[in-house]
């Protein structure tokens, strides 16, 4: 059956990218196959004549198929500003994202869309990452950045999920920040408090296998 999830963050820099990384891994070796989408990306530079963002090479590098980077990423801003300011000349048409998206989703089992910013980020004068959601009529998985204020801002996203009507799949603990003191109360606190399954916890690794991410994924409780 042919599954995806839009992955959001408490804020940019959550642990989107790790996340997603991580359930793809997972998906993987549950014999699934598996694409990641970047559909709007701020931040991007020239290879190979055409701007690229990391973020969508690594989803790339980690597909279980050849995809083409355009499909990956249809959005590719050269500034690491909000998108609805990156893109001013050549803004976001919700429209043609969602007929991207259904070409992925034709190609694999599981496609994992990666959001840009957190929830609210604006992709164009109008819209959002969670109209962006709305339209592919995807179920949401959060990133929380495990840091001082995490607690506020996973529940604040929780409810700004559930005001848009689109099911809250799950969340995963990313902790990038390597001064996060209690982090793993600060999880318990989160869990005790969102409405959704705990699908993992990143622990902090400044040197680590990118390869290796399903071990912290628990898919399961999805
Ligand atoms: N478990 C971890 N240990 C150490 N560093 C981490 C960990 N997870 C993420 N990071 C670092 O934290 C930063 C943010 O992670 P990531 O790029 O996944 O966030 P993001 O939400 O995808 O950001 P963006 O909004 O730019 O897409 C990156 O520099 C990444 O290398
Ligand atoms: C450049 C950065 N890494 C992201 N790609 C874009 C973050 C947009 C945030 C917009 C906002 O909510 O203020
Ligand atoms: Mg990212």
């Amino acid at each position: 059956m042919q599954q995806g999830y839009l992955i959001t963050g408490t804020d940019t820099n959550a642990g989107k990218t790790w996340a997603t990384l991580a359930l793809m891994q997972a998906f993987k070796r549950q014999g699934k196959t598996v694409v990641g989408m970047k559909p709007v990306a701020s931040g991007c530079r020239i290879e190979g004549g055409k701007l690229k963002n990391e973020d969508a090479l690594l989803l790339q590098a980690h597909a279980s198929i050849s995809v083409d980077y355009e499909l990956i990423n249809p959005y590719a801003y050269e500034r690491p500003i909000s998108p609805h300011l990156a893109g001013k000349d050549n803004p976001v048409d919700l429209a043609l994202l969602k007929s991207r998206f259904l070409q992925l989703q034709a190609l694999a089992d599981i496609v994992l869309v990666e959001g840009a910013g957190g929830w609210y980020a604006p992709i164009n004068a109008r819209e959002d990452i969670s109209d962006l959601a709305l339209a592919f009529g995807l179920p949401v998985i959060l990133a929380v950045a495990v840091k001082l204020g995490c607690i506020n801002h996973a529940k604040l996203t929780a409810q700004a999920i559930a005001s848009k009507g689109l099911r809250f799949a799950g969340w995963i603990a990313v902790c990038n920040d390597p001064d996060m003191v209690c982090a793993e109360d600060n999880v318990s606190t989160i869990q005790s408090a969102l409405d959704a399954p705990l699908l993992g916890v990143i622990p902090y690794q400044p040197s680590a296998d990118l390869n290796a991410l399903h071990r912290f994924i628990n898919l399961d409780a999805l």
